[in-house]
């Protein structure tokens, strides 16, 4: 688990907080200090933790709860919002919108650059895309056979030539070989061997011309801490069609250096490193990451109450109406599924609903555990464009995705008509047993 360390510590101070018997001024300073020493420990900047820090303590000494919270609940939603504020803002995917959508990656050498590409080939070609991989790195013949050795056994196959000396005729030439075979994604690797952001920063614009990328990613090594604010200022600056990869957050004590500096410039986080497996690349996204990181799961019973009720305020009437009028897509339908999941099976979720018991027809609610899996795994092989508009899946796409996913044609019909039927039936209920319904599922963080 990336930045297990920080983790703990943050945890740990909640957990103090949980279990103390008053919260004063004096028990709020310490959750405070105990934030602020966790993360000094894992490099992140000082002036930036005093910074998180004084605001966290503002907010806690001076905003009331809500009423039904309780004061700890409270400072622990505070903790929560500043540090996702810290890290970003919400997840950016990368997007495939042309044929073929061209990405080129730099990074300074031993930053994982390689492995990176690798990781990227898999994530996509699980998605069901057609990956084509261009070995531009003149400067380690090493880094070709690697890549092949990475990717060839997944089927994924690697353009280069290790006597070649110009990058850039490479970087083109193995664009070009991709584009004829039909690629959807091609994935440059870059050239030079580089100890600093100058010559990064170069060679990044000199293949940029070439090759005229969508978007290039950058990146970064997550053990260096702090240190990546001045790689990641200067990228930034340097393109504005840029993206990180912090990587090997697994285990790094300064990842929260790292991550929070990157954050800091400004430059978008796409996607972390959790590990040297192929399989090891998260895409990244600020709220699930600081929930996990601070184990929200582990202090369920204090904070359940509070989301209840949180969900509950932040589902108004006029999100009912978007609702009903029939704002409800895939992506809604995969947290529901991932919520039914976490909350055990589906027809003790259904007990805990007042008057569900008939109200909804079977054959829409019927889902077995095993089945749930199956879907969940065929929406990872979706598109985002596709999880929001589910209209857009035609024959060749259902067919792509089965293929991405491992599943047949008949899995994704089936998957696609449950979300029919889901869909018509929120449409056919009124809106108080709706409303109920929405609580009770949690519909209300969906951001309808
Ligand atoms: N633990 C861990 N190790 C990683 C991660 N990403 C990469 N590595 C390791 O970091 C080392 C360097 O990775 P490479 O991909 O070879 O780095 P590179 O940037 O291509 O290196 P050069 O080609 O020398 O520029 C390898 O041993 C990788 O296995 C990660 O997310 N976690």
């Amino acid at each position: 688990m990336a930045l297990e360390k920080l983790g703990k510590a943050l945890n740990n101070a909640l957990r103090k907080l949980a279990r103390s018997s008053t919260v004063d001024e004096a028990t709020i300073k310490e959750v405070v200090r105990d934030i602020q020493r966790a993360l000094i420990q894992s490099d992140v900047n000082v002036r930036l933790v005093l910074d998180l820090t004084k605001r966290i303590e503002k907010r806690t000494l001076e905003e009331k709860p809500p009423a039904g919270v309780s004061k700890k609940e409270h400072i622990i939603k505070i903790v929560y919002e500043e540090l996702t504020r810290f890290l970003g803002t919400e997840a950016k995917p990368i997007e495939i919108k042309e044929k073929p959508t061209v990405l080129l990656t730099v990074g300074i050498q031993g930053s994982g650059k390689t492995t990176s590409i690798a990781k990227l080939a898999r994530y996509f070609q699980k998605r069901g895309y057609k990956v084509g991989l261009v070995c531009s790195d003149t400067w380690r013949p090493g880094a070709y056979y690697q890549l092949k050795q990475l990717v060839e056994p997944l089927g994924i196959e690697v353009f280069g030539d290790p006597d070649e000396k110009d990058a850039i005729k490479l970087a083109k030439e193995g664009v070009e070989y991709f584009k004829e075979k039909g690629a959807d994604i091609i994935i440059v690797d870059s050239a030079g061997r580089h100890k600093e952001e100058k010559s990064l920063i170069e060679e990044m614009k000199q293949i940029s011309n070439a090759i005229k990328p969508h978007e290039v990613i950058l990146v970064i090594d997550g053990t260096i801490g702090q240190q990546a604010y001045n790689q990641a200022l200067a990228f930034k600056e340097a393109t504005p069609i840029g993206s990180i990869i912090v990587t090997k957050l697994d285990g790094s004590a300064k990842g929260g250096g790292a991550l929070s500096a990157v954050a800091a410039t400004g430059a978008l986080i796409k996607f972390i490193g959790v590990g040297e497996r192929i399989d090891d690349l998260e895409p990244f996204d600020p709220k699930r990451f600081v929930s996990r990181l601070l184990g929200l799961g582990d202090i369920q019973g204090l904070l359940e109450k509070f989301e209840e009720l949180q969900k509950q305020q932040e589902f108004s009437e006029e999100d009912m109406e978007k609702f009903l009028k029939g704002k409800f897509n895939l992506k809604d339908m995969y947290a529901q599924l991932e919520a039914m999941q976490k909350m055990g099976p589906l027809k003790q979720i259904l007990q805990m609903i007042p008057g569900m018991g008939y109200s909804l027809p079977e054959e829409a609610v019927r889902v077995g555990e095993e089945k749930l899996k199956k879907f969940k795994v065929i929406m990872d092989s979706m598109t985002e464009e596709e999880l929001e508009h589910p209209e857009i899946i035609n024959y060749s796409r259902i067919k792509r995705i089965a293929r991405g996913s491992g599943t047949s044609t008949q899995d994704v019909r089936e998957l696609l008509n449950q979300y029919k039927q889901m869909k018509k039936m929120f449409k056919s209920m009124d809106k108080r047993k709706l409303s109920k319904i929405a609580r009770k599922f949690n519909l209300g963080g969906f951001g309808l």
